[in-house]
């Protein structure tokens, strides 16, 4: 596992925080930010330019998408609307030196390929995962099922981060039936911005520390 080499950003579902707790990361750990699969730029200016404004990153620590697709659709659908062959030897953790944030699109079972799922590209690219997840009711369904499916592929865990409303229970409930770290919280931000980013990656373990405490 490249283990100091990063971590991979997924969640229990689209639109559920990714992009702003992976600006956290990258603030957090000086880190290189890569989104090897933007779709929806039909409507939205993309994660790489969030995550850039919201970490404040310099050119030098953001990797452009391997793919930039245009309908807000898996990137297996988005490609066949754009007659583009999304190509595996595209998808390969870039040579960086700093440790790399790379987050995916929507959630764990997205086709990529049709003999590709989002899964399969956090398989390849062996980098243990950091699964975001809602805070409120029925998260703990999503978030176990979730688990599970990282685990039955031998993918490893760093932790769940939780986005919403504070929930002790269901923070608890999640980190003991999943067998998880809750590595931090995000509340529900009125505004979203590089300072609120900047106050939540203080909260942030350190990436060395947090690949102590799995291997051991
Ligand atoms: N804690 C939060 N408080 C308020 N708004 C939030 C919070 N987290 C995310 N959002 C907002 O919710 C929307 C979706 O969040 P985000 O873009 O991070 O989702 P995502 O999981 O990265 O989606 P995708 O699968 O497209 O990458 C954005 O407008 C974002 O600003
Ligand atoms: C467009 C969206 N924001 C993401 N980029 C792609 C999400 C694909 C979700 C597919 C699905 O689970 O139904
Ligand atoms: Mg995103």
């Amino acid at each position: 596992m490249n283990s100091f080499r990063g971590v991979f950003v997924t969640g229990t579902d689209t639109e559920i925080g990714k992009t702003l707790v992976s600006a956290i990361l990258t603030k957090a750990w000086t880190a290189t930010y890569w989104k090897p699969l933007q779709t929806g730029l039909s409507d939205e200016a993309g994660d790489t330019s969030t995550v850039k404004t919201l970490a404040t990153l310099p050119p030098d620590r953001i990797i452009p998408p391997a793919y930039a697709l245009q309908a807000p659709l898996a990137p297996y659908a988005a490609a066949a609307l754009e007659n583009v062959t999304i190509n595996p030897g595209r998808l390969v953790l870039p040579a960086v030196k700093a440790p790399l944030v790379v987050e995916g699109a929507g959630g764990l079972m997205v086709p990529v390929r049709s003999d590709m799922m989002m899964i399969d590209l956090m398989r390849r690219l062996d980098l243990p995962v950091v699964l975001v997840a809602r805070s409120g009711l029925g998260t703990i369904n999503h978030t176990l099922l979730s688990l599970e499916a990282l685990r039955r592929r031998g993918i490893p865990v760093l932790g769940v981060v939780l986005s919403g409303p504070e929930n002790p229970g269901n923070a608890r409930d999640i980190a003991h039936f999943g067998n998880v770290r809750i590595l931090f919280s995000v509340p529900r931000l009125e505004s979203i911005n590089e300072t609120v980013v900047s106050e939540i990656s203080g909260r942030v373990p350190p990436l060395c520390v947090l690949q102590q405490q799995n291997s051991q």
